[in-house]
């Protein structure tokens, strides 16, 4: 018997693209599994992965690699560590595929040489990607995610040729620390499959010129279509009728994946959803909010469903505060244009932060399934309070000179109006009124130009009740309650802040960490969040996107108070480039009886 592993060479009982799926999943932990071995005797055509699909099987299964046998499914595994799903099925080889499911597997393996994914990245020359998305098809390309045949063409007005696209991209490119074998290879063979059409985004005649290109890449193929919006929101609509009127895939699907920000309030959000949906089902939208795709964002769940020591305590009786901090260490640079219309309450807030709320806060998900989570997220939302005015702090970057290098005001951007009040920074209050949250602040603080780049999430606990150790933590109690902190960026970490004795004869308490530190406990370098939805883009899975009533509850939240802040014309709180942001954001915490998590002075 030879157990599937990451070994450098195709074991025996793999043919070499069962090899290719197997080498990928080793990435996921497959090879430590210990459960599983497969017959030498036997050859495998393939092995099919499906993430998140045996509904009917425990929903912990989430990773599930079927081995194909002569167009059926031979074993099915879960690549958890001491979970064995397994049943007997022949040759001493083992099954928990449902009926359907090896239907699906035994098509996915006849089709698998038939179908093709075309990705047209549309906007192919802006900024995000060539930052994001071309860098995210390649990882997943060199990590052999990616079909057989596929094809990526980038779409634009700008005149290039296929050259041309493939020299902008291969700036951006680089392999992972950890994976730079062959990488030099796999660039030149992955750019060998990205083309360039030059097209308007409103012209059907050019998608339809596009469609022309695909067919002749697609080769008489299935052919599946994923168009990724890398364009500013006002020309969404256009680009969405012409490619979908003009190049749609004939037999295979056709999705869409459609950038933030969608909409700036409830109205233009829904008129948005109205207008895509004249040319797209809904599960044909894949509207993308790249916090999602956070390692410690995916990590929220686990974190709290299967660690019986956090779920009991998530909750109002323990949980004094939730805080939700964002923030950059420079300012809208090059991006003012679309910033100043948006504002950092609708780029970050209404948007990555209260996703992670919404996660955070919702109640046990029936499965892993998309819409089971995306039910209970939407439940969250719409038993969150509206946003008061009273309950958010704005404020605006200004210049600020530190030695000899002279910081910008937001103002000073030459697309900002001179008079802008546009927020940089803003700081809220929110409020879930069911049964577990009664009460509990939920603090969002996000902001530009300030004096670090964070992304985290600290969960303030309670005092403990009658505390035995009252006199020895000295004056400030507030500081010695337990504090959680999700680290979702930059270094990665949770940690525990834990009090405990000084070792010595004397009765001294002290702050301590309980820290797991990403890069301290696993040496694979942590995949960008875009490559993680890209392919779930690919494989048609929805647990990461925003269901069009997730946004509309998210966006019942804010638009009241963004009216507000705009017919009363509010101005920001002004505080310098590379500061802690304006003191209001103190005085509304303080307010709330809650002092930020973020001001200490720590790891
Ligand atoms: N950049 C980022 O970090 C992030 C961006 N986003 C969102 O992603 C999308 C793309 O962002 P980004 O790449 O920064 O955008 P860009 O401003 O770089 O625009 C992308 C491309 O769209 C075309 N374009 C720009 N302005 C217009 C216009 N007024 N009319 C028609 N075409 C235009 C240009 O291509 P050409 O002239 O060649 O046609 C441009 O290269 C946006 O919706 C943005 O909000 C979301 C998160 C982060
Ligand atoms: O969506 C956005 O996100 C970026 C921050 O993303 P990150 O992954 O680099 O943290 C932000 O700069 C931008 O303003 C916003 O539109």
């Amino acid at each position: 018997m030879a157990a599937l592993s990451s070994s450098p060479s195709p074991p025996p009982h793999c043919s070499s693209s069962a090899y290719h799926y197997s080498k990928s999943l080793s990435s996921i932990g497959f090879h430590h599994h210990k459960g599983l071995t497969l017959s030498s005797s036997s050859s495998y055509s393939s092995i099919y992965t499906k993430r998140f699909s045996l509904q009917s099987k425990p929903s912990k299964y989430s990773n599930v690699v079927l081995c194909m046998q002569d167009g059926a499914v031979a074993a099915a595994v879960s690549p958890i560590e001491n979970e064995t799903p397994f049943k007997k099925l022949k040759d001493g080889l083992l099954n928990v595929a449902s009926p359907e499911e090896q239907k699906e597997a035994a098509d996915f393996d006849i089709n698998r040489d038939k179908s093709n994914v075309s990705i047209t990245v549309v906007g192919a020359s802006g900024d995000l990607a060539k930052k994001k998305i071309f860098p995210a098809l390649f990882a997943l390309y060199y990590e052999g995610y990616l079909p057989q045949h596929f094809t990526i063409f980038g779409y634009a007005r700008s005149k290039m040729t296929d050259a041309e696209l493939r020299t902008m991209v291969s700036k951006t490119l680089n392999c992972r620390i950890d994976k730079r074998e062959n990488c030099g290879e796999k660039m030149e063979e992955f750019l060998k499959r990205c083309f360039y059409h030059c097209g308007q985004y409103d012209s059907q005649e050019h998608f339809g010129e596009l469609d022309k290109k695909l067919k002749e890449h697609e080769a008489g193929r299935v052919s599946n279509r994923l168009f990724y919006l890398s364009i500013p929101p006002n020309i969404f609509i256009n680009a969405v009728k012409c490619a979908s009127l003009s190049a749609s895939a004939a037999s295979g699907w056709t999705r869409v994946i459609v950038e933030k920000p969608f909409g700036r309030d409830s109205e233009s959000s829904a008129a948005l959803t109205k207008a895509l949906k004249q040319y797209l089902e809904e599960d044909q939208i894949f509207r993308i909010d790249h916090y999602l795709g956070k390692e410690l964002v995916e990590n929220l769940s686990v974190l709290r469903f299967s660690n019986l020591i956090f779920e009991p305590l998530w909750s109002r009786q323990y949980i004094r505060n939730v805080q939700f901090i964002f923030s950059e260490d420079f300012g809208t640079e090059g991006r003012g244009g679309y910033f100043d219309n948006y504002g950092i309450i609708r780029d970050i807030m209404q948007n990555h932060l209260l996703q992670i709320l919404a996660l955070f806060a919702m109640e046990t998900p029936v499965s892993l399934d998309a819409e089971d989570i995306r039910n209970e997220k939407v439940k969250v939302l719409r038993s969150m309070r509206p946003l008061k005015l009273d309950d958010v702090v704005t404020g605006q970057y200004k210049c600020h000179t530190k030695g000899v290098v002279a910081y910008p005001a937001y103002t000073d951007d030459k697309t900002v109006p001179k008079d802008s009040r546009t927020p940089t920074f803003a700081a809220a209050a929110l409020f879930i009124d069911n049964s577990r949250w009664d009460g509990v602040p939920f603090l969002m603080k996000a902001g530009k130009a300030l004096h670090n780049r964070r992304a985290e999430i600290r969960v303030q606990f309670r005092h403990v009740p009658g505390n035995l150790y009252n006199r020895t933590f000295g004056t400030d109690l507030d500081q010695a309650t337990n504090e959680l902190v999700i680290r979702v960026q930059p270094d990665e970490a949770i940690y525990l802040k834990i009090n405990n004795k000084v070792p010595g004869l004397g009765m001294r308490l002290d702050r301590s960490y309980l820290n797991l530190l990403y890069a301290a406990r696993y040496s694979k370098e942590i995949p960008d969040a875009y490559e993680r939805l890209l392919l779930d883009a690919i494989e048609g899975e929805r647990r990461l996107f925003i269901r069009s009533d997730e946004l509309d509850a998210a966006w019942s939240l804010f638009t009241p108070v963004l009216k507000e802040i705009e017919e009363k014309k509010i101005t920001p709180e002004y505080y310098p480039y590379g500061s802690r942001g304006p003191v209001g954001a103190h005085y509304l915490a303080a307010r709330y009886n809650v002092r930020w998590g973020d001001l200490g002075l720590e790891q």
